[in-house]
């Protein structure tokens, strides 16, 4: 065990303390943020998830609104509601907690949301802006991924990195946030030949597969700087217990390799939600023409 630790609980609580103390200000012009949080189903992870998004954006002195809606909620209803939260100006910021039921066209309801309101930056236009180099929302995890690497290198220039998974969450919006870092790109997935080959190349790895622990140590260059996005629940030893979580990446036989790893948990998921909170207030900011607060943007 070599690895530095790379702290995104701690970072994730200056980064909310960061927005807590713009909205203050923001408070000052008599403007509130508000998220919509929409949760459809009843699966108890995503149940967890949304009470501490909820928790957190009250304590950065935001609005949370919860919308949970049955299992068995209409496309045509959830499209309903996602038109009344574009059109309330409480509202500055929608996330439609993914997956949707299948009955459900994702991608439908994705870009059926105010591209200023998208704060999971998963929208076609938001998609298009942030490739193209313009100002978009950015999706949360790569952006709490980006903020952690840029913390430990300062610049990324010249770099290079492997993405491993090509997910339009996670995998596809990493790869374009270190390319206009100027980073050497590589995305790497489960078709990749020589996968770990490809792996022991980079200076930066981000694994972002949902397969726990699969990148090892021996995939690593020595030195290496990783990033996982992995929250994998193992089965538990025994009925009734809950099971280990883990990361995409074998953190024993990692950390004895890497340079830098964050953990799983308090690695990059506390960062995720503070990058929600720091995407709705840069929505926030924008809907009303202030200035955007530094470094809580991409
Ligand atoms: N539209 C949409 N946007 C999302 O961003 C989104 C989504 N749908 N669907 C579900 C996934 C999952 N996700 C997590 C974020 C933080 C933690 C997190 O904070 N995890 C803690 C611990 C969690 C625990 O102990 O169970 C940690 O890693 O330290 C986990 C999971 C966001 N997601």
């Amino acid at each position: 065990m070599s690895a530095e630790i790379i702290d995104g609980k701690a970072f994730a609580a200056e980064v909310r303390a960061k927005v807590a103390e713009h909205v203050a200000k923001l408070a000052e012009r008599g403007i509130k943020p508000g998220l919509a949080v929409v949760l459809v189903g009843e699966d108890p992870a995503s149940q967890v998830y949304v009470r501490s998004k909820g928790k957190q954006t009250v304590e950065a002195g935001m609005e949370s609104f919860e919308h949970k809606l049955d299992a068995s909620t209409s496309e045509a209803d959830l499209l309903a509601l996602v038109d009344k939260l574009n059109n309330d100006p409480a509202v500055n910021g929608i996330l439609v907690q993914l997956p949707l039921p299948d009955h459900i066209d994702e991608d439908k309801v994705i870009n059926a949301i105010d591209p200023a309101k998208d704060v999971d930056g998963f929208h076609i236009s938001n998609v298009g802006l942030l490739a193209t180099g313009q100002k978009a929302m950015v999706p949360c995890t790569p952006l709490g991924c980006l903020m952690l690497l840029r913390d430990y290198f300062g610049s990324l220039s010249g770099k290079s990195a492997v993405v491993v998974g090509r997910s339009n969450i996670v995998g596809k919006p990493m790869a374009q946030l270190l390319l206009r870092d100027s980073c050497t790109v590589t995305i790497a997935h489960s078709r990749t030949k020589d996968i770990e080959d490809v792996v022991r190349q980079a200076d930066i790895v981000v694994a972002a597969v949902g397969r726990p622990e699969m990148v090892t140590g021996d995939w690593l260059k020595k030195g290496a700087v990783v990033i996982d996005v992995g929250i994998n629940r193992l089965p538990p030893a025994e009925e009734g217990a809950k099971g280990k979580l883990v990361g995409d990446v074998d953190f024993a036989s990692a950390s004895d390799v890497a340079g830098a790893i964050t953990p799983v948990p308090g690695g990059v998921g506390p960062m995720t939600i503070a990058c929600l909170l720091a995407n709705t207030l840069t929505a926030t900011c924008r809907a009303n023409g202030l200035e955007e607060p530094e470094g809580l943007t991409a």
